[in-house]
């Protein structure tokens, strides 16, 4: 029985950017600038190789396809010490990849494949999870189908580990009580959309979060606020940590999947949930000081020395 710290279940998935001057016609063999693959996994193998890289015992659940963009997830996943045994492979659909056409004025156009996480199958999840019994912490998002990803933490939650969700991207339907979640990670936009509420209106965080804890039956609620820190409710005790403010902001893309990860890492180390957030706020503002996403996530070792020169 391979018993982990935590078992993250999302996607992978790789974009690729290109630089044009203009948009191709139907017909036309367009010559582009820079193209490259982006170390942007999809929120699963972010949060995994984030994990993996913080030291943390870790095993990835997903589907990738029997292509490139799957061995390199996978390789990922090994590099940064995670287990990647049940990243299952399929014929059906390639792995989640975009291609990202940037223009001359900054603009882009995506086209975006269907992801081999669509194939994925919920006895796959139930097995994977069956041989890692005992495990501590298991953390779902939506990436995967919302189906896929709430079975999962239902079981996970059956079988004793405590469960993480972040319900990103938002399902269009309402949603139905979550209170087998233990912990509900969402970005500020995400906390007005499951208020109704618009994206400019002034109901203040913690109200929010009361919302969302009532809609949800979830008890600890954590909401990031991009440069304004964090803020969460736990039972009906509210904190807000101030924001970590960096020098020069490079690329804040994937900083709450960061953020999350860190998070986790430091409630395995038995750390309160507002130390587990201060610690994560530092680790995240030291990832949007350096370009891309996974090679934004630090081990260890160069976030505490971070930490130190900041205190
Ligand atoms: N400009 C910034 N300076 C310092 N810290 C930041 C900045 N932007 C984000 N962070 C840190 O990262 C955390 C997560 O950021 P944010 O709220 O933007 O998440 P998100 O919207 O889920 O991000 P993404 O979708 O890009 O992963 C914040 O709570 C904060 O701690």
């Amino acid at each position: 029985m391979a018993k982990k710290d935590v078992i993250v279940l999302n996607s992978h998935g790789a974009g690729q950017y290109a630089y044009a001057d203009h948009m191709p016609k139907w017909g036309e063999t367009l010559s582009v600038k820079n193209w490259y693959v982006a170390e942007d996994g999809g929120k699963g193998t972010n949060v995994a190789v984030a994990l993996g890289r913080l030291g943390i015992d870790t095993a990835y659940i997903g589907k990738v396809g029997n292509d490139p963009w799957g061995d390199l997830g996978e390789k990922w996943l090994k590099e940064a010490g995670a287990d990647a045994t049940y990243m299952y492979r399929t014929d059906e659909v390639s792995t989640g990849t975009g291609l990202i056409l940037i223009g001359p004025e900054g603009q882009n156009t995506v086209i975006d494949g269907d992801s081999s996480s669509i194939v994925l199958k919920e006895e796959e999840v139930i097995q994977a999870l069956d041989n890692m019994k005992g495990s501590t912490f298991f953390v779902t998002g939506f990436e995967v189908p919302m189906r896929i990803a709430l079975a999962g933490a239902k079981y996970a939650k059956k079988l004793g580990m405590l469960t993480v969700l972040n319900p990103s991207p938002l399902p269009e339907e309402p949603m139905k009580k979550l209170d087998y979640i233990d912990y509900l990670f969402i970005n500020e936009v995400e906390g007005r959309y499951i208020c109704n509420e618009a994206e400019d209106a002034e109901l203040e965080p913690r109200r929010l979060m009361e919302e969302v804890q009532e809609i949800y039956g979830v008890g600890n609620v954590i909401m990031t606020l991009g440069a304004e820190g964090s803020t969460a409710l736990q039972g009906e005790e509210f904190f807000n940590i101030p924001p970590v403010r960096v020098e020069k902001v490079v690329n804040t893309a994937g900083a709450g999947d960061g953020f999350m990860a860190a998070a986790i890492a430091n409630l395995v180390w038995g750390k309160t949930l507002k130390e587990a957030m201060e610690w994560a706020g530092k680790y995240a503002a030291l990832s949007v000081t350096i370009n891309g996403t996974i090679p934004a996530y630090r081990p260890l070792d160069e976030v505490n020395a971070f930490i130190e020169k900041y205190n």
